[in-house]
């Protein structure tokens, strides 16, 4: 079978609705925190995204049953007394690795396939291992594989200090501490919208947990956990991606079902770039209408400009006139999407962690290879106001967490679809 490639021909203005999805990156962690107290737990708004299969595969593999209907998904861990996270899944996707605090936090045990290298950076896990050491597991390398093993009595509480608010070991630790003996305190612990609701949902199941959303997070362990009934929150990834859009299709979008105040930072570069913003309750209009201005962007940890829209907001200032500069802290490689662009026609340079993009007047289309998740979004972007179609190929990236994208850009007026790669 050939292999299926996005098509986007450009020049189409944007007009109409798109419905955001439930986070990929809420859903994950709620997902591995069903292993902390086994039973029937109900999801609602629940995004279908490649990820989202790869964990459900993950906890079926540790005995957990589940089913999807639309938006629901019941999981049922009942019966997921393994515990063990084979590295055919952990490959497939890092966030894998949440699975870790719950497992030696419940079961006294796991072992867990270190993740591979990411095209984006180095991306070690040695913060997630250090917290657990710190509350007394007993962390080995056995054939590439992490075995983590809690003291007899279980985890007990501990003071940590991440080096870096790591959002995922952040989340693992949070989950590891609510059955741990006594009191731990996460310090410069990450303060991204998933990571206050995990913690709600952790709280939601029994847990008590204050200061999530803060720089501290202070856990007290409960003897056990109950599962919950759980609506994942809006993707604001996603949602930072159709507001962009208009930047470089000219038009408007409406963008429904979002959190505005999980996009502030997002919204004031839109607003300084030159975007016209309605800012709703539940939704967000964005619009272009005048001239663009080229912007000085620096991601970090939230609440600032997310990494995860970065490569984004690079496609959108490649046709802005005038000198962007986009400094990437979070990853040290997270600019692979930088040489396709270029062959979009942009002009951008990079040094280090630093891109400057020299506004050009209109990219022109031509076949290109998504690198990674936002990447391939970056490159769907850039197609939309690209001179002919553009072919993207490695489309994976893609389904890993954008749902029904093709659909979603139609339905606002691009010409945009999925069939076998021609090239
Ligand atoms: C599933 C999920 O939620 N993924 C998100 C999460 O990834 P993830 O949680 O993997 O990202 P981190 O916040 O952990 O990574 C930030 C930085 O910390 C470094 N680091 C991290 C952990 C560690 O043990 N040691 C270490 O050095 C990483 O290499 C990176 O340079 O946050 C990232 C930063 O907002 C987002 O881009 C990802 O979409
Ligand atoms: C980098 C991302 O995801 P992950 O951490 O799952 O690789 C992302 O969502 O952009």
């Amino acid at each position: 079978m050939s292999e299926i490639c996005i098509f986007v021909e450009g020049g189409y203005r944007l007009s109409g609705e798109v419905e955001i999805s439930g986070a990929k990156n809420a859903a994950l962690p709620a997902l591995a925190a069903t292993l902390l107290a086994l039973g029937e737990y109900k999801f609602s708004n629940v995004p279908d995204l490649l990820d989202v299969n790869t964990m459900l595969e993950l906890l079926a593999l540790l005995g957990a049953r589940y089913q999807m209907n639309g938006r629901s998904l019941f999981v049922d861990t009942s019966q997921a007394e393994d515990t063990l996270a084979p590295y055919e899944i952990v490959n497939r996707m890092r966030a894998s690795v949440l699975v870790l605090g719950p497992l030696v936090a419940r079961a006294g045990k796991a072992r867990v396939a270190l993740p591979g290298g990411c095209p984006i950076g180095k991306r070690p896990i040695d913060l997630h291992l250090k917290g657990l050491e710190a509350m007394g597991a007993k962390i080995s390398s056995e054939h590439g594989d992490i075995v983590a093993k809690a003291p007899k009595r279980g985890l007990y509480g501990a003071e940590i200090n991440l080096d870096f608010p790591s959002v995922t070991a952040t989340e693992n630790l949070m989950m590891a501490a609510t059955l741990a003996r006594g009191k731990t305190i996460i310090r410069n612990a990450a303060k991204e919208p998933e990571v206050v609701f995990l913690g709600d949902m952790l709280c939601s199941m029994g847990a008590k947990i204050s200061g999530h959303g803060s720089e501290t997070i202070t856990v007290y362990g409960v003897k056990e956990l109950n599962p919950a009934e759980i609506e994942i929150i809006p993707d604001r990834i996603e949602a930072g991606t159709y507001l962009i859009a208009p930047a470089i299709s000219g038009g408007e979008v409406l963008v429904k079902n979002v959190r505005p105040d999980h996009l502030e930072s997002v919204l004031a570069v839109l607003k300084e770039m030159g975007l016209k913003l309605e800012v709703g309750e539940k939704e967000i209009l964005s619009r272009r209408s005048k001239k663009l201005k080229p912007l000085k962007i620096r991601t970090a940890p939230y609440p600032g400009f997310p990494t995860d829209l970065q490569a984004q907001i690079m496609a959108a200032l490649s046709t802005v006139k005038g000198t962007s500069v986009i400094v990437e802290t979070i990853f040290e490689d997270r600019f692979l999407h930088v040489d396709e662009l270029r062959r979009l026609g942009a002009d951008i340079t990079v040094e280090g962690r630093v891109a400057v993009v020299n506004g050009v007047k209109r990219l022109q289309a031509a076949p290109v290879k998504a690198t990674d998740l936002r990447a391939s979004a970056s490159l769907v972007l850039a197609g939309l106001g690209a001179e002919g179609i553009t072919q993207i190929s490695d489309i994976y990236h893609l389904k890993r967490g954008y749902e029904a994208l093709c659909e979603k850009f139609s339905k606002i007026g691009a010409k945009i679809w999925e069939g076998p790669c021609q090239l």
